[in-house]
């Protein structure tokens, strides 16, 4: 078997209690996934679970307690421009132009013009943004906003993507929009992705495997493979048994967790 994009292996994270308090606060006692070349991994769980800790771990921001955390076969130890991450609020800024916004990282480097201008023009086509370059990102709509983010998080070329609910702020009908075109920038840029949601159907439409969360302290309860044929069509996967059992089974556990963690915030152990 090849060496995995993203490795984390028996990884355990706690944070200082909030003050006043002296024990710690476990948030990931046991956590151990792969994320192989190309491949669209989406990781559900109960709210607080400890998915967006898992991100930051797997982009540098921060180091586990215990275990092991790789990029191909090498320990991460800081941010690398071969993990590029996206949030749920596009972070841009709004004074700038689209294009001044794409292509930022390498500006501020200090690359050439002509080195960078051509892959920010196929970018901002992948994510149908051509024609808007030169508009100032406070000018575009919320779905808009994020399609240029995802051609800045694209531009230096990441190997692996690490995504935290970016489409959580949209409404449902730009959801769908985004959620096609990111699965055809990811299949024409075979970039490997790591996608935190809430949302079952976009995790049943995205994903070849779904990760689900135990609640706090987090580790990985289930993992389940998504047997659909790309392209995928929403309208095709909601009348297909398999979608339903699927999605039944994800919810279920989902349920189960969150009404843990629930019992756990009052105090009381789940049964
Ligand atoms: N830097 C930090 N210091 C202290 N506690 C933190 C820190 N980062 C996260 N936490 C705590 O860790 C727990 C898990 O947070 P995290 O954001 O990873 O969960 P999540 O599953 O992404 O949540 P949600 O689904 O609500 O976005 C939370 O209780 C949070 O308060």
């Amino acid at each position: 078997m090849s060496t995995p994009r993203i490795a984390l292996d028996g990884i355990r994270k706690s944070f200082p209690a909030p003050r006043g308090r002296q024990e710690k606060t476990t948030v990931l006692s046991d956590i151990s996934l792969t994320l192989a070349e190309g491949e669209f991994v989406c990781l559900l769980g109960p709210s607080g679970c400890g998915k967006s800790t898992v991100l930051g771990m797997a982009a540098g921001f921060d180091q586990p307690d215990s275990g092991i955390l790789l990029h191909d076969g090498e320990p991460i130890a800081g941010p690398s421009p071969q993990r590029g991450m996206v949030f749920q609020q596009p972070t841009l800024f709004p004074w700038l132009s689209v294009l001044d916004n794409v292509t930022f990282g390498p500006r501020m480097a200090g690359v050439p013009r002509e080195r960078y201008l051509a892959e920010a023009e196929r970018y901002l086509r992948l994510v149908g943004l051509q024609g808007f370059e030169h508009h100032a990102t406070w000018q575009l709509s919320g779905g808009m906003r994020q399609r240029a983010a995802l051609a800045r998080a694209w531009m230096p070329n990441p190997e692996v993507l690490l995504m935290d609910e970016p489409f959580g702020a949209l409404d449902a009908q730009t959801r769908l929009m985004m959620q096609e075109l990111l699965t055809s920038v990811w299949q024409a840029t075979g970039t490997s992705i790591l996608f935190v949601t809430h949302d079952v159907d976009e995790a049943l439409f995205l994903a070849d495997r779904v990760l689900v969360m135990s609640a706090r302290p987090g580790t990985i309860r289930e993992e389940l493979r998504v047997p659909f044929e790309r392209p995928r069509s929403i309208e095709s996967l909601v009348t297909d048994p398999e979608y339903a059992r699927l999605k039944q089974r994800i919810l279920h556990i989902v349920r189960e967790e969150a009404g843990k963690s629930m019992l756990a915030e009052n105090g009381l152990c789940p049964a």
